[in-house]
């Protein structure tokens, strides 16, 4: 049986990342943006669906036969409240509401360390299903994915897994990310254990590789199957002065700045 698997936001950084790496013999990869995704390359299994997160019959159209949806699309950053509000959260209420409608059994649902970027850092790892505490109206709009994801199992039965994603990016940028870098490799071995998990239900786990400065648990992912290999360790050198002073004070970092604020009255 061929498994169909679809990316929302895959034209994206992160979508990029995991399109070779998720490749698999008995697998298409379903490709969906609203920007333009390359095209399959020679003996790529892949299908490119040009749609809106926020298009309800598109999405469904987009969904059908699918096996799992892994939900990238959208603001990655802070952005005004009108298009956090329309393209993140009304965008994943779309997703999941198509995932129902056309029987795909499992969302996976990129969330971000921004949904509790205002706790303070502490010592110790910050640990799995932290209350939310969004530094950002894109953080706002990860704890309303979360949300949305509770409730799409419990009244649905649908399986969703939300990850908090650090930093996935081919390699670490910013001092903050020798602790929260999680690899594309890594990216790929979360996705996969996500995949392929019996029944997850409703799940918040962290998405980071096992970094030696690591402030994230990664107890509830490797519950789920996940085994990361990397550490952001070996970029240190290069990375020691690309530092924000809040990376001291809170979890999200340079996102808590007032200076962030997206919608200033002025
Ligand atoms: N890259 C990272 O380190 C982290 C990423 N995340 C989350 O992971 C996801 C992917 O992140 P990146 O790839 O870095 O972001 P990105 O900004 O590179 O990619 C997002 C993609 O979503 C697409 N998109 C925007 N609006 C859309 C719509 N209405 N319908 C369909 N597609 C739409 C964009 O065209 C873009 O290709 C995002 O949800 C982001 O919030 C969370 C934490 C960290
Ligand atoms: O905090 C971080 O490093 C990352 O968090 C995110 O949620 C953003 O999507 C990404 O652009 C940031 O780089």
């Amino acid at each position: 049986m061929t498994q169909r698997i679809v990316i929302t936001g895959a034209a994206g950084g992160v979508g990029t990342l995991l399109r070779p790496r998720l490749a698999r013999k008995g697998r298409i990869l379903r490709l969906l943006d609203v920007a333009p995704v390359p095209d399959a390359a020679e003996g790529e299994d892949v299908e490119c669906v040009r749609v809106s997160v926020t298009d309800l019959p598109g999405m469904r159209e987009a969904l059908t036969g699918a096996d799992a949806v892994i939900h990238l699309g959208g603001l990655s950053v802070e952005g005004p409240w009108d298009r956090i509000l329309d393209i993140n959260i009304n965008g994943t209420r779309t997703v999941l509401e198509a995932a129902r409608r056309a029987g795909v059994p499992r969302v996976i649902i990129a969330s971000s360390s921004h949904a509790v970027g205002f706790h303070p850092r502490g010592e110790g790892e910050a640990p799995d299903y932290l209350f939310p505490r969004p530094d950002t109206y894109y953080g706002v709009s990860k704890v309303a994915a979360e949300a949305l994801g509770s409730l799409y199992h419990d009244r649905y039965g649908l399986d969703v897994v939300c990850v908090r994603i650090g930093g996935c990016f081919e390699t670490p940028i910013a001092t903050r990310q020798l602790a929260t870098w999680l690899s594309p490799d890594d990216c790929a071995r979360l996705m996969e254990a996500l995949i392929a998990a019996p029944s997850p239900g409703f799940r918040v786990v962290w998405g980071v590789s096992d970094n030696t400065r690591r402030w994230f648990s990664l107890d509830e992912a490797r519950a789920l199957g996940y085994e990361p290999r990397d550490d952001a360790e070996r970029f240190a050198g290069e990375l020691e002065g690309r530092h924000d002073p809040l990376d001291e004070i809170y979890l999200g970092g340079a996102f808590c700045s007032p200076e962030l604020d997206a919608d200033p009255d002025d």
